[in-house]
């Protein structure tokens, strides 16, 4: 067995395959599938991961591994395996869907160091290392002591791997005193000699006080040192400890909360999960419940029994820093056996979060989309909620949907999924009705209370009344009212499909990106122009380039102008504004929710960010402005998201004991997708939607593939697309369609031409071998400067 498959960390077509490696004879006791090897490539030498071990090699002359980075697996058995699967599906390469089921730190190369987590005697050329140091250098000392030594000390857990980012610790360190028993100390006072004092006066110390203490604390409060604390060690009245102290990202204790008693529709709900779970049987059961149904406190009990059964649970939120009220009552039912995994923490925190999960400290991770990937090897159950959000899909290779990754690590381990929503997919719910997905129903609220009104007005009217202002009369009157009773608002720009741009009023010029077919976005607080594609960026023009006019100024409403605006009409209003702009710093976000849940504010005002999971007593108003803005976007998928997001966000109000009203403001009142949102009538909706999806053939009667190919040279792009659009014609089903290819909606992008293919299709069991032979065909050009995305199931047609 002294030959290793390994995935090399080559991106490229040509080298996705394992290369066989032979084992030199020092790495033979410790070399394991899932761990990260240096292995030379060429003239190079390169990282790749061991997939499994072999006695030998079907090839001669096999080259030597040089290095192995890890001492214990960072890829589990499942994950290997999962990773080659996701590859395939999303035609990617398998380096890089194993790289992107771990944490950042191990993708780069970070110095390492190894540090004693226990005062137990090591080997005696160890102890010399350590005897002056805190840390000692990982590759020094495994280079002068051996791998399988240093294997065997971390895996007892008295040594561990510290990665060095930036000269920054990534993980701390602190010493610990531990005094004997009670009982113990007390016998050694008795017969300690009078004289000496010291000795009785730290021994009497921890009678008093028996808790673990910082050595250096205890140093500084009984001014004593090292040599004072000897004896007592040696007559193990004290043990010396490290302990490892992670960055506490939520440094807040939450407050222990404990289950409650379900009502009717919930225990219904949990019957059949908790049978799967007792049958361990891989089952897909859709939570379908109205917002403040109760389904958070289904997925909290489902995990309680899932601990019970002593396994561990994967819970998948849309984007954890947006929700900080949800890590809250998970945090608040299970205590420190959660880890939170979310693109806010430092590289060190999410690798701290991560390595909980590896050695098995918690059960339950709750965390955005990459935490579907987490470590665990006896999963109970995974559970996604608002299982309809877009961010469950990953935009850059691998293209994988989380939602498929789920339900494979389900298969893997005979575990149940929750996939949990108000206002599920159109593709998931069709799967419930069929009977694919199990469909469980939530249709009251925990409380009983009626949904919030939802009253619709119509702009067009506002305007012949001569309000001119982007508050509806209506809307105004409510505000005002709702501050004078002390109450709390919460206003949502829909601002999908919307951008403030320059437009001259005289010629009608408007500014646009130099490298992308669109117009740039005013930033007000810089007054600058910027486009949303590339980096590309420049000042407000004060006239027009193209007719110099001074009357140039910017167009459409960004949350900015709408704060500008309330609080000319609302002079007394204390708003806070909640955008890209105002979270981008670290914890700007829970600062922001925080201030308005302790009521310093009136009103919130956001952009989608703040529509889902949030949970304020106080808010019993909702406005929604611009309701209707994305419905123009060019995009099947715009009134479903356009009902989601009214339905999400009109459940902000009235969760509690005052009722909730909302206000919902559009040029299209009559549209479907608004009125059906306004009555809360997701069947209604359901069937309306799936009537046009049929007719125009789109998700969930089709499957829909699209093709992106660009190129800085537009012909270029032209030929390769009709070239690959024959070359799919003569492969693909006759009833399957190819549509284009055509100029993508944004043409142009940060100086390349885009062009698409749409692929829609029915079933195509080898689609992917498809696409891998039209890949395979370019190779070449790709090589340099031809780019070609297949993304199979987009989100986005653009
Ligand atoms: N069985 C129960 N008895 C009493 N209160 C409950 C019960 N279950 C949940 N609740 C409470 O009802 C409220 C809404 O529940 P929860 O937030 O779980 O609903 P949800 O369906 O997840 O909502 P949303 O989709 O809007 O986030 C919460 O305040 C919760 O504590
Ligand atoms: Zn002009
Ligand atoms: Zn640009």
């Amino acid at each position: 067995m002294n030959v290793a498959k390994v995935i090399v960390d080559v991106p490229a077509t040509m080298v996705n395959q394992t290369f066989d490696y032979q084992i030199p004879k020092k790495f033979q006791a410790i070399v394991r599938p899932g761990m990260r090897v240096v292995i030379p490539f060429g003239p190079r030498k390169i990282t790749g991961f061991v997939i499994k071990r072999i006695d030998q090699s079907s090839f001669d002359g096999l080259k030597e591994m040089i290095d192995v980075l890890d001492l214990t697996p960072v890829l589990t058995a499942e994950l290997l395996q999962l990773g080659k699967w996701l590859a395939n599906q999303t035609l990617s390469l398998y380096i890089t869907t194993y790289q992107a089921m771990l944490p950042q730190i191990l993708k780069a190369k970070y110095k390492k160091e190894l540090i004693r987590l226990t005062e137990l005697p090591l080997q005696l050329d160890l102890e010399e290392k350590f005897l002056d140091n805190a840390a000692i250098s990982y590759d020094e000392t495994v280079q002068q002591i051996g791998h399988r030594t240093i294997q065997k000390y971390i895996e007892s857990g008295d040594l561990a791997i510290n990665y060095l980012v930036k000269s920054q610790i990534t993980k701390k360190y602190q010493t610990i005193v531990i005094p004997a028993e009670l009982s113990v100390l007390k016998a050694d006072l008795q017969q300690l000699s009078n004289r000496a004092k010291r000795q009785r006066e730290m021994i009497e110390f921890f009678i008093q006080h028996s808790d673990p203490i910082e050595l250096m604390e205890l140093y500084s409060k009984l001014n004593i040192n090292r040599t004072n604390l000897n004896p007592l060690l040696e007559r193990k009245l004290l043990t010396i400890k490290k302990v490892e102290v992670y960055r506490n990202p939520y440094e807040e204790e939450f407050p222990k909360t404990e289950k409650l008693p379900l009502t009717e529709e919930q225990r219904n709900a949990m019957e059949p999960i908790i049978e799967a779970l007792i049958k361990e049987e891989h089952k897909t059961f859709l939570l379908h419940g109205v917002t403040g149904s109760g389904k958070t406190e289904i997925y909290l009990q489902a995990i309680e029994k899932v601990m019970k059964q002593g396994k561990e649970a994967i819970v998948l939120v849309p984007e954890i820093a947006l929700t900080p009220q949800m890590v809250k009552r998970f945090k608040g039912r299970f205590g420190s056996n959660v880890a939170v995994l979310h693109s806010a923490l430092s590289v060190g925190e999410k690798y701290d979060e991560w390595r909980k999960i590896q050695q098995k400290e918690v059960q339950v991770v709750v965390g955005a989309r990459s935490a579907i990937f987490a470590p665990f090897e006896n999963l109970g159950i995974i559970i996604i909620d608002e299982e309809h959000e877009t961010t469950y899909k990953q935009e850059e290779t691998p293209r994988y949907h989380a939602r498929d990754v789920a339900i494979k690590r389900g298969e893997y381990n005979n575990c149940p999924i929750i996939l949990g929503s108000a206002t599920p997919t159109l593709e998931s719910f069709a799967r419930g009705k069929k009977g694919v997905y199990h469909l469980l129903t939530l249709s009251k609220r925990t409380n009983e209370q009626a949904m919030p009104t939802v009253d619709i007005i119509d702009m067009r009217d506002e305007l012949h009344a001569g309000n001119r202002t982007m508050f509806s009369r209506r809307l105004t009157d409510k505000m005002k009212d709702c501050i004078e009773k002390n109450e709390q608002i919460v206003l949502l720009l829909n601002r999908r499909g919307y951008s403030t741009f320059a437009l001259c009023r005289d010629c009608g010029y408007v500014e646009e990106c130099p490298n992308c077919d669109i117009s740039l976005t005013y930033h007000k607080r810089d007054n600058v122009l910027k486009c949303h594609y590339c980096s590309h960026e420049q000042k407000m023009p004060v006239e027009c380039p193209a007719c110099h006019s001074k009357h140039i100024r910017f167009f459409g409403t960004g949350t900015e102008k709408v704060e500008e605006a309330l609080t000319k009409i609302i002079p007394e209003a204390r708003v806070i504004r909640m955008d890209v702009d105002t979270t981008r710093k670290k914890g700007a976000h829970e600062r922001l929710l925080r201030k308005f849940s302790n009521h310093e504010a009136d009103i919130l005002l956001g952009t989608q960010m703040i529509a889902k999971g949030l949970d304020f007593e106080n808010v019993t108003l909702v406005g929604v402005l611009a309701a209707d803005s994305m419905l123009h976007l060019p995009d099947f998928r715009s009134s479903e998201k356009t009902f989601q997001l009214i339905t999400q966000v009109s459940g902000r109000a009235g969760r509690h004991e005052l009722t909730g009203e909302v206000i919902v403001q559009t040029y299209t009142p009559d549209h479907y997708s608004i009125e059906l949102a306004s009555k809360y009538d997701f069947q209604r909706f359901y069937q309306e939607e799936m009537n046009i999806r049929r007719s125009f053939l789109y998700p969930p009667y089709v499957f829909l593939a699209l093709l992106t190919i660009t190129h800085e040279n537009e012909m270029k792009v032209y030929e390769v697309s009709q070239k690959i659009r024959s070359l799919l014609e003569n492969k693909l089903h006759a009833q399957s369609s190819i549509l284009g290819p055509t100029p993508s909606p944004i043409a142009r992008m940060k100086n390349r031409y885009r062009y698409q293919m749409m692929i829609k299709y029915r079933n195509e069991p080898f689609l992917q071998q498809y696409m891998e032979e039209v890949l395979e065909q370019f190779a070449e050009e790709r090589k340099k400067d031809l780019q070609i995305i297949v993304d199979i199931n987009p989100n986005h047609l653009m």
